[in-house]
C-alpha cells in the first residue's frame, strides 16, 4: 500500500496528441532552488494556445513531442517555501506568473527578460504547464494577491499581464484615441487597461456581435463592426468616419491575429501614429507596407510580459481601476478539464477557468 497520502499527489491534465488528454498523478515538483516556492494551484485561465495545442499539437516552432501538462494562466496558494525565501509564507495567495527566463542572456541583462533566449514557459513544449495539483515557482515569479483580490481574479493576471505589456507597447498616453480589434479576453483587457492609462476614446474592433456588446459594458468608449465584404481601407475610413477621427487613431492595437484586422489597423493608424501587434495569427500575411512606410508608423510586437508587468496588473485590480471579475464567465471542475477546452473553443463566454484541487 503507498504510504502517500492524497494531498501529495500531484493529478495533472496531460497533452500527449491532438485531442488526446489525460489525468496523469505525477511526482509532486521539488524545490531546485532556496528561493523557489511550492504552490498548490487554485484556478487556471484557458488561453487560446492552450487550444491551440490541444486542437493542432504545435504552434509555430514549438512542437508537442512528449506528453505535456496544459495551462499557464494560474493563482494559488503557498504550500511550502525554501530555506531563503523572504517575500511568502504558506497560506499566502498568489498569481503565477508562468515564464521563467535564464536571467543571464542579453535580453535578459537589458532588462527584456520576456525576450529570454532560454525562457522556460509553462505549457509551451518542452515545459509543463500549471493544470497540476501543485507547480514550483521562483519566490519572484509570484504576485501575492491582497485580501481583496479573489483567486479567481488572480488567474486573470495573466492576460492582464500580455495587455498591459502590449498597452505599454503602444506608448499610450492620456487623452489619445486607441483602437483594439479584437475583443477576446486579450483585447477586452487592453481596452480596459489604456483607459487605465489615460486613453480618452477607446474604440473596440470585433466580427463578432455579442463580443462587441460586451465590450460595451465593460471598458470600450465605442464598438465598430467591420463588414466582411469591404476592404481593410474601407472599413477604416468607415471606423474613422463614425468615430469622428479624420487623422486616424493615436495607437491601434492588433489582439486578434486576423489578416483583416492587421491591415485594417494599420489603415486606421494617424500619420505618426504607433500600431502593436498582439494578436498571433498565421505566421505570414499580406501587410499594407506602403502605408505603414508613408504614415511613418512605428510598428511593433508584443511578446507577453517583462518587467513590472504583472506587478501593475495585480495593482490595477486591487486598485479597482481593471475589472477583472466580469470577464470570468464560466467556472469548471478540475475533472472537466476537457469540456472547458471544447467551450473555448467553440467561443462560449469570455474567459473559463477551471479549478483546481484541494
Ligand atoms: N502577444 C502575446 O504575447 C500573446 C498573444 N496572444 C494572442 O492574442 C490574441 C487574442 O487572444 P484572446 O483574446 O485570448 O483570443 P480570442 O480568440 O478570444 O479573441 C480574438 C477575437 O478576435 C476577433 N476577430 C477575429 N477576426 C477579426 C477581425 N477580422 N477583425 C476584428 N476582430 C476579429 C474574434 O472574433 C475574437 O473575438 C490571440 O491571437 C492570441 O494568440 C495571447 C497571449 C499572449
Ligand atoms: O499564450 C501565451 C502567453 O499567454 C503565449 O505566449 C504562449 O506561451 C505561446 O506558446
Ligand atoms: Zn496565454
Amino acid at each position: 500500500m503507498s504510504t502517500e497520502t492524497t494531498t501529495e499527489k500531484n493529478l495533472s491534465f496531460v497533452l500527449s496528441g491532438i485531442h488526446q488528454v489525460s489525468f496523469e498523478d505525477r511526482p509532486v515538483p521539488e524545490l531546485k532552488d532556496p528561493h523557489d516556492v511550492l504552490i498548490n494551484v487554485k484556478f487556471t485561465g484557458i488561453c487560446g494556445s492552450d487550444v491551440h495545442y490541444w486542437d493542432h499539437g504545435a504552434i509555430g516552432n514549438f512542437v508537442l513531442k512528449d506528453p505535456m501538462v496544459l495551462g499557464h494562466e494560474s493563482s494559488g496558494v503557498v504550500a511550502k517555501v525554501g530555506s531563503e525565501v523572504t517575500s511568502l509564507k504558506v497560506g499566502d495567495h498568489v498569481a503565477m506568473e508562468p515564464g521563467i527566463p535564464c536571467r543571464r542572456c542579453e535580453p535578459c541583462k537589458s532588462g527584456k527578460y520576456n525576450l529570454c533566449v532560454a525562457m522556460a514557459f509553462a505549457a509551451t513544449p518542452p515545459y509543463n504547464g500549471t493544470l497540476a495539483r501543485y507547480y514550483v515557482l521562483p519566490e519572484d515569479f509570484c504576485y501575492k494577491l491582497p485580501s481583496t483580490v479573489s483567486l479567481e481574479e488572480g488567474a486573470i493576471m495573466e492576460p492582464l499581464g500580455v495587455a498591459v505589456h502590449i498597452v505599454k507597447q503602444g506608448e499610450v498616453s492620456p487623452g489619445q484615441t486607441v483602437v483594439v480589434s479584437g475583443a477576446g479576453p486579450v483585447g477586452l483587457l487592453c481596452c480596459a487597461v489604456a483607459r487605465a492609462f489615460g486613453a480618452s476614446k477607446v474604440i473596440a474592433v470585433d466580427i463578432q456581435p455579442s463580443r462587441l456588446e460586451f465590450a460595451k459594458t465593460y471598458a470600450a468608449t465605442s464598438v465598430f463592426e467591420p463588414s466582411k465584404t469591404a476592404t481593410p481601407e474601407q472599413n477604416a475610413d468607415r471606423l474613422k468616419e463614425e468615430n469622428d477621427i479624420p487623422l486616424g487613431a493615436d495607437v491601434v492595437i492588433d489582439a486578434s491575429g486576423a489578416e483583416p484586422s492587421i491591415a485594417t489597423g494599420i489603415h486606421a493608424t494617424r500619420n505618426g501614429g504607433v500600431y502593436v501587434q498582439g494578436g498571433m495569427g498565421r505566421s505570414e500575411i499580406t501587410f499594407p507596407i506602403m502605408a505603414a512606410c508613408q504614415k511613418e508608423l512605428t510598428v511593433r510586437g508584443s511578446f507577453r510580459y517583462g518587467s513590472g508587468d504583472y506587478k501593475l496588473a495585480v495593482d490595477f485590480v486591487s486598485s479597482g481601476r481593471v475589472d477583472a471579475k466580469s470577464l470570468i464567465t464560466g467556472v469548471v471542475k478540475f475533472e472537466e478539464a476537457e469540456q472547458a477546452f471544447k467551450e473555448v473553443k467553440a467561443g462560449k463566454g469570455i474567459k473559463t477557468l477551471i479549478a483546481g484541487q484541494e
